[in-house]
């Protein structure tokens, strides 16, 4: 994965001596989409306040491109693009006029370069129209735009679908993607939602009571959701064991009274059908939760993901 473009060193935040972010240290790679999950309060806006330098941190570091946020504020930022509170946009003037006045504030900014942003997130089209005239997604593919003139190796926005209607939430998701594969630009976003993080992210981080639980390649995660950890336990044992290790693909482990195994989730009333049909006892059935999405039900109570 090449040299980390952001590297989290056990970062800590306490408000009014109240841990908020317990020890965080993971490390973003250039050209990547990687999510950061978790459900409300976890801690996702402070982090990525700490990141940006919007918060102090209580301990630890944020090191960017090999700056430390912490003792280098001014070197590490400058290869930042975020969008953390809302944009700042004027609603009375054009998209293009927008991006202009911000472009004066930062030196070095090219029009060529304002025009390739403008590209990059597909509005080509409405810079001539005033911001009041944008829908909200495109409000936000301007701040995007905005946030990238100054060309930052990592892009952070917290929550960018938030607030956007199912086709808005299509668009930015395949601007986000875009930028990541044609700027090889290293992007985080912040969620609470996981099925939209799946088809953003590369790599999801989840993140509860401020500390990391788990942090997984969205490939390797759906590739695993289709297979169950399964723990049965049946008499006679080794019965069983031989029923088994004709029915299913996998190894079939045995542990003290207990046979454990891999399989599909569709294929496990098969199983324990197979067993009783030769006159094997079962005594237990346990499904282990193992995949992405079974981690993040556990975290946030089932019937509550979106
Ligand atoms: N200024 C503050 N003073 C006290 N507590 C705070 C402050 N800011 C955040 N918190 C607490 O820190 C925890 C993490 O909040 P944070 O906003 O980072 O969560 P989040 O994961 O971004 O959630 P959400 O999706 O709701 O924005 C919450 O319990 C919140 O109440």
């Amino acid at each position: 994965m090449g040299e980390p473009v952001m590297k989290l060193k056990n970062l800590k935040k306490s408000i009014s001596n109240k841990p908020i972010i317990k020890g965080l240290d993971f490390e973003i790679y250039s050209g990547e989409v990687f999510g950061f999950l978790g459900p409300n309060g976890a801690g996702k806006t402070t982090t990525i306040r700490m990141m940006v330098g919007l918060m102090s941190m209580t301990d630890g570091d944020v090191i960017i491109k090999g700056q430390s946020v912490k003792k280098d504020f001014k070197k590490a930022i400058r290869y930042v693009g975020g969008i953390v509170e809302n944009p700042e946009m004027y609603p009375f003037m054009t998209g293009w006029k927008n991006l202009i006045h911000y472009s004066r504030m930062v030196p070095g900014i090219s029009k060529e370069r304002i025009q390739e942003v403008v590209r990059l997130v597909g509005l080509e089209k409405r810079m001539k129209d005033k911001v009041s005239k944008y829908s909200l997604g495109m409000r936000q593919r301007l701040g995007i735009a905005q946030a990238l003139l100054h060309n930052p190796s990592i892009l952070i926005l917290d929550e960018p679908t938030n607030g956007l209607d199912p086709s808005g939430i299509r668009e930015i998701r395949s601007y986000i993607r875009r930028l990541a594969a044609e700027e090889g630009v290293a992007v985080i976003v912040s969620s609470h939602i996981l099925s939209e993080m799946e088809m953003m992210c590369d790599r999801i981080g989840i993140i509860k009571n401020g500390e990391l639980i788990s942090i997984q390649s969205v490939h390797d995660a759906l590739q695993q959701s289709d297979q169950k950890e399964v723990t049965i336990e049946a008499r006679p044992m080794n019965d069983a064991y031989e029923i088994l290790q004709g029915i299913v693909e996998g190894s079939v482990n045995q542990h003290q009274n207990e046979l454990m195994m891999s399989v599909k989730k569709e294929e496990i009333p098969l199983v324990i059908a197979k067993l009783v049909e030769q006159n094997i006892d079962i005594f237990s059935v346990n499904v282990n939760r193992s995949t992405l999405e079974d981690k993040f039900l556990d975290l946030i109570g089932e019937g509550t993901i979106e």
